[in-house]
């Protein structure tokens, strides 16, 4: 369905900036229905990897094939109707603010010039795909986050696209709606066979919901599968990172001395942003003890920084 070859996106100097390689080569292979997460940490390329899927930027170098169609040579008819079958949507949602629920959703129908009879009906099986059916007139300032985004998702599938690219669609959202924003994402994909490719920082996105995925660093994917697999047996320093919350090198964390304590499994990302802030390695030297949930931990580095991160730590 989607296949990126080779993508190297450089961007030229901005002012007195030097030019920012985004991409350094990138290759994925994303198939048709596949729920796909790319994640990473902010800065490793994964907004321009999806702005060169829908065509919103062209590669350096590289090609980005969508539908047997390589998306950066298309001429500007043949994009636009390439850009209908890929829905996106977005963090901070990107609604019309002065326009109601419904007329928001009826946008990308108007601009593909839908006849207006055709345009009511579709809107009001979006409304009630996504939920929001006595909400139509209400304007986007009336409705909560979650609500918001159940208007993006309606706005999005309008154009019964064969792609949504979803770009951290759940950040800005608290976990109980997060969870109710992915069910409904879960559940379109099981009615449509829609192929969804979600960016996002947070690991348990992606345990919910997708079936493959690609980690990134600094331009690159550093390691890519099926998520059972990489959940089980992550290669990758990073991808341990994200899953556990820090690195697992036993032997060097032995080596280097520091102070070792036990950590709650919910503290765990705290305690390795705190050991990222104050440049201390934060590894995995024990087992995780079931019933406490509990992991021990090394941290390594200077002593002042490490008692002071340990400090830090008890105090949250
Ligand atoms: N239009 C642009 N012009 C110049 N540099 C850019 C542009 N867009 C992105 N970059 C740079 O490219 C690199 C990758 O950015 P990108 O937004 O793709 O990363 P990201 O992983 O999506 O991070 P974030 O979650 O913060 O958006 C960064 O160094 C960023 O500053």
């Amino acid at each position: 369905m989607i296949e990126i070859n080779n993508v190297i996106k450089e961007y030229p100097a901005r002012g007195k900036g030097a030019a920012v390689t985004a991409l350094q080569g990138v290759s994925l292979k994303i198939e048709r229905g596949d729920i796909f997460g790319i994640v990473g940490y902010s800065g490793a390329g994964k907004s321009t990897l999806l702005r060169l899927i829908n065509g919103l930027e062209t590669p350096t170098s590289g090609e980005v094939i969508v539908d047997g169609k390589n998306i950066s040579a298309l001429k500007t008819k043949e994009l636009r109707q390439a850009r209908q079958k890929i829905g996106m949507i977005f963090q901070h949602f990107h609604l019309l603010w002065s326009r109601t629920v419904r007329d928001n959703v009826a946008f990308p129908l108007e601009i593909a010039g839908v006849p207006k009879q055709k345009i009511d009906e579709k809107v009001n099986h979006l409304l009630e795909r996504v939920g929001l059916a006595d909400r139509a007139n209400a304007y986007p300032s009336q409705l909560s986050g979650g609500q918001k985004q159940r208007v993006g998702i309606a706005r999005a599938l309008a154009n019964d696209p064969d792609v949504l690219l979803c770009d951290e669609a759940t950040s800005a959202l608290d976990p109980e709606t997060t969870a109710s924003i992915l069910q409904l994402l879960k559940e379109i994909h099981k009615d449509t066979g829609i192929t969804l490719v979600l960016i996002t920082h947070e690991m348990s996105v992606v345990r919910a919901i997708c079936n493959k995925m690609a980690v990134m660093e600094s331009g690159r994917v550093v390691e890519t599968g099926a998520v059972e697999q990489i959940f089980q047996s992550p290669s990758h320093p990073l991808t341990r990172q994200f899953i556990y919350g820090v690195g697992t090198s036993e032997e060097q964390a032995v080596k280097e001395g520091g102070r070792t304590l036990f950590v709650s499994l919910d503290k765990l990302p705290q305690l390795a942003q705190i050991a990222k802030d104050r440049g201390l390695t934060c590894q995995v030297t024990g087992e995780v003890s079931e019933a406490e949930e509990s992991i021990q931990v090394t941290l390594s580095g200077e002593n002042k920084e490490v008692e002071e991160a340990v400090n830090l730590l008890n105090r949250r």
